[in-house]
């Protein structure tokens, strides 16, 4: 594997700055980001005031825009809560663990004429302070906090932000479009309103 230097961030202030300094270009090299999110040691008290729960489902808390060029989100994952199967609409999605553990389970993408159970690529557990990465090209995936006792935190940066994605019925490959909400931005909770739609995802 080709060596990126990395600077390492001290805190999640300072991983947000040099974020922003990497994507002033439009070149991207997913390497070097990944091993920036993963060099940064999660200290939740930087990023609770992000972090809030809602106990039936995994939420999504917008943390910062990253001047158009990327969304950074902090999920929270109660026990036991996962993702359906889903795309990246053509973004680069990063995944870094704050909390606890996430597992990730890979898919290829439906074959259109077939309409059977979808085909597992691969499946792993990701430990605190990893960062994983994922686009179209590389397949779909789920992710689940496997824990029944803890829960999860991540932060997720995707590039270019994106509003929809699509869902995948494991069983028959079927997708659907959904709409992806925010729980809260900036640490302020979203009205009620703008939190549903997102049952299917
Ligand atoms: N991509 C999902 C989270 S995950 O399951 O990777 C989302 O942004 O909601
Ligand atoms: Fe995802």
């Amino acid at each position: 594997m080709e060596h990126t230097e990395v600077m390492k961030p001290e805190t999640l202030h300072d991983l947000i700055k040099v974020l922003h300094k990497i994507f002033e270009s439009d070149n991207i090299n997913v390497e070097e980001v990944q091993n920036i999110m993963e060099a940064y040691d999660s200290n939740r008290k930087e990023w609770e005031k992000f972090a809030k729960f809602d106990p039936y489902r995994y939420t999504r808390n917008l943390v910062d825009e990253g001047n158009g060029k990327f969304n950074l989100i902090i999920l929270c994952w109660g026990e036991g809560h996962g993702s359906s199967i889903h795309d990246h609409t053509n973004s680069h999605c990063f995944m870094k663990v704050l909390q606890g553990k996430l597992k990730e389970t890979q898919f290829e993408w439906p074959d259109k004429k077939t309409h059977g159970e979808m085909v597992q690529k691969s499946e792993r557990i990701l430990e605190e302070n990893r960062c994983a990465y994922i686009n179209d090209s590389l397949g779909l995936h789920r992710v689940e906090n496997p824990s029944h006792a803890e829960q999860s935190v991540s932060l997720h940066l995707y590039s270019p932000p994106f509003e929809t994605c699509q869902t995948f019925d494991q069983r028959t490959g079927h997708k659907n479009t959904v709409q992806m909400t925010f729980w809260s931005k900036f640490g302020q909770s979203t009205p009620r309103e703008t939190k549903v739609s997102q049952e299917n995802n």
